[in-house]
């Protein structure tokens, strides 16, 4: 496994590779990898002859300094991991070489409607950096495919966007979500909770399957199911932030002529803000 820190390199390892006629699969993580990171890593090695995982966090897609600073960076443990699941190239950039004159005079790119909604309207300005790095690695790796995880369900779709607005020839591959025995979503930010609130934290995904269940039966709206869901999830002792019902081919309002609905839920707990999502099909 190789691990390349400079654009240069990467841009030399690539050119060969694509002379090669080898397939390329990206992976782009902003690190402290977990299970669900290697199971995109899984799906990228079973799809490409060669895997680049890239490891950068991503100045431009946090809206909060205090977020930023204390995002866990865990580098060599993370090259561990991968050299263990047989990646072959690790991308680790320093923010310097991605953005040399700052965020701010930087080129970006923004995927209208979807940027702006739900967690883009929770997180100002973070799709656009999520749009702009994505891109920035696309033109980078000049991947064949590349792998998102289901945990992000709108950013999974503002990836999709991106790639058919732009014409990118690149295959987005989403990723179910990996949880923990007791249904928590697996997250890098899960490491901010402390063991109590570690016992408290799925309560989240059991009040989202009971939205399902209640969705499904038919008996209530939209609107009383999320009045109940944030109830539950403040009972429990988490704090919610955002819940949705949504239309999960469009993100738009959920309606009767839906064809599959997303519940999208956002919780504080102590100092993170989990977030998970169920698609429920209703064809
Ligand atoms: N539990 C999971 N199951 C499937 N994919 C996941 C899971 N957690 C993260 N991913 C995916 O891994 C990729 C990199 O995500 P990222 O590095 O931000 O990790 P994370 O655990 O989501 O961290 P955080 O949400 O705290 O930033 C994204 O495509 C994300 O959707
Ligand atoms: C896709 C991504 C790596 C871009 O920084 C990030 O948003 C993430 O980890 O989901
Ligand atoms: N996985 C989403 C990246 C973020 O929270 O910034």
């Amino acid at each position: 496994m190789l691990i390349i820190e400079t654009l240069p390199l990467l841009r030399q390892h690539i050119r060969r590779l694509r002379q090669e006629g080898k397939r390329i699969a990206l992976v782009p993580t902003m690190g402290n990898l977990h299970d669900g990171h290697m199971k995109l890593v899984e799906e990228a090695k079973a799809r490409a002859d060669v895997v680049v995982v890239s490891i950068f966090v991503n100045p431009m897609q946090f809206d909060r300094a205090d977020d930023l600073a204390r995002y866990p960076r865990t580098l060599q443990e993370d090259c561990e991991k991968l050299k263990k699941h047989h990646v072959d190239f690790v991308f680790s950039p320093a923010p310097a070489d991605i953005y040399p004159k700052g965020t701010e005079e930087a080129t970006y790119v923004d995927v209208p409607g979807i940027s702006t909604m739900l967690e883009g309207a929770s997180r100002p300005g973070h799709f656009r950096g999520v749009s702009t790095i994505v891109s920035k690695l696309f033109n980078l790796v000049q991947p064949d495919i590349a792998c998102f995880g289901e945990k992000d369900f709108q950013q999974l779709a503002l990836i999709r966007k991106m790639v058919a607005d732009m014409g990118y020839d690149i295959e987005v591959v989403g990723v179910p979500i990996v949880r923990a025995k007791d249904g928590l979503a697996l997250s890098s930010r899960n490491g901010y909770l402390t063991a109590d609130q570690r016992k408290i934290a799925p309560g989240l995904s059991k009040v989202m399957n009971s939205m399902a269940e209640q969705l499904v039966a038919k008996a209530l709206t939209a609107e009383e199911i999320i009045a109940l869901a944030e109830q539950a999830l403040n009972d429990k002792g988490l704090r919610a932030d955002d819940v949705q019902i949504r239309d999960a081919d469009t993100l738009l309002e959920y309606t009767d002529a839906s064809k599959r609905a997303v519940i999208l839920v956002a919780a504080w707990l102590g100092q993170a803000r989990l977030i998970d999502n169920k698609v429920i099909d209703l064809a």
